[in-house]
């Protein structure tokens, strides 16, 4: 039997995200300003901050919707222009709504998020089915996939949009303030399921919330890093001194 091997944190686990000195303006509005950061494999990060802090601006140049004016991003060890794995990521945006006559129902919105808008459609068979039921069943929302997105309550169509960015098992899910405009249970539900598919299934999260409790509760109360006047806590998910093998740790 292989001895086991004491891996330092920073050591065992690959960068999903890494900022290297990334600075971004509107116009003449200067809202990022030399911003360097590393995201691992398995780390929980809680963004938080003012109105107006960055925040959106933030997450939607980490999933390439914005590019920096300078500094480089890097997605699974990629530069981001190079980047075509989105599968790997799952995004849900800030203030999701559609209007009540949005004609798609719940399946077709979640089967959309099969193709990134970077990919060609392609035909919807059995297998991109069962992924579909496999998202509904974990958002717990089965019973709603035939039913109209617009005319689902603002909490069922987040699960909605959440079931969406799931489809595709990322390994990096980046969630805008998820829970705006949630009930407090629906709310606490998330938070159940975030953390359970943090603890238990190696995904890595990103997630803008104004919810103190949970970030503290979570993340503790010291940010890793500020951005301006945005903290970022960071939680791992695994033993923070990783003693386990190489191997048995990939598979875990
Ligand atoms: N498309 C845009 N054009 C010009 N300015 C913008 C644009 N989007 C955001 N801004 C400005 O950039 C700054 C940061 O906005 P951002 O949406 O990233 O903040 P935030 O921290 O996400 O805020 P909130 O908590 O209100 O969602 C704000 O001052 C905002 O007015």
């Amino acid at each position: 039997m292989k001895p086991e091997i004491s891996v330092p944190r920073e050591y065992c686990h690959d960068n999903v995200i890494e900022l290297d000195h990334i600075s971004f303006a509107y116009q003449n509005q200067k809202v990022i300003s030399d911003f360097s950061f590393v995201v691992k494999e398995r780390d929980f990060v809680g963004l938080i901050g003012s109105n107006g802090a960055g925040k959106t601006t933030l997450m939607r140049m980490m999933v390439g919707l914005l590019q920096p004016n300078s500094g480089e991003i890097k997605l699974f060890g990629q530069p981001i222009r190079q980047f075509r794995d989105w599968e790997r990521v799952g995004y849900v945006p800030q203030k999701n709504s559609f209007n009540p006559l949005f004609p798609a129902t719940v399946r077709e919105v979640v089967l959309s998020g099969l193709y990134s808008n970077k990919k060609l459609f392609r035909r919807i068979g059995a297998a991109e089915q069962k992924k579909c039921n496999d998202a509904l069943e974990v958002m717990k929302i089965s019973d709603l996939a035939n039913k109209r997105i617009g005319q689902l309550s603002g909490g069922q169509q987040q699960r909605v949009f959440l079931a969406r960015a799931m489809i595709n098992h990322p390994d990096l899910l980046v969630l805008d303030e998820p829970t705006v405009g949630i009930d407090a249970q629906t709310q606490a539900d998330f938070f159940e399921l975030i953390c359970h598919l943090h603890a238990h299934h190696q995904m890595t999260f990103l997630m803008v919330s104004h919810d103190l409790d949970f970030i503290h509760g979570y993340m503790g109360v010291e940010p890793r890093a500020h951005c301006g006047a945005i903290g970022l806590y960071v939680r791992h998910s695994h033993d923070p001194e990783c003693v386990i093998p190489d191997l048995q740790h990939s598979l875990l």
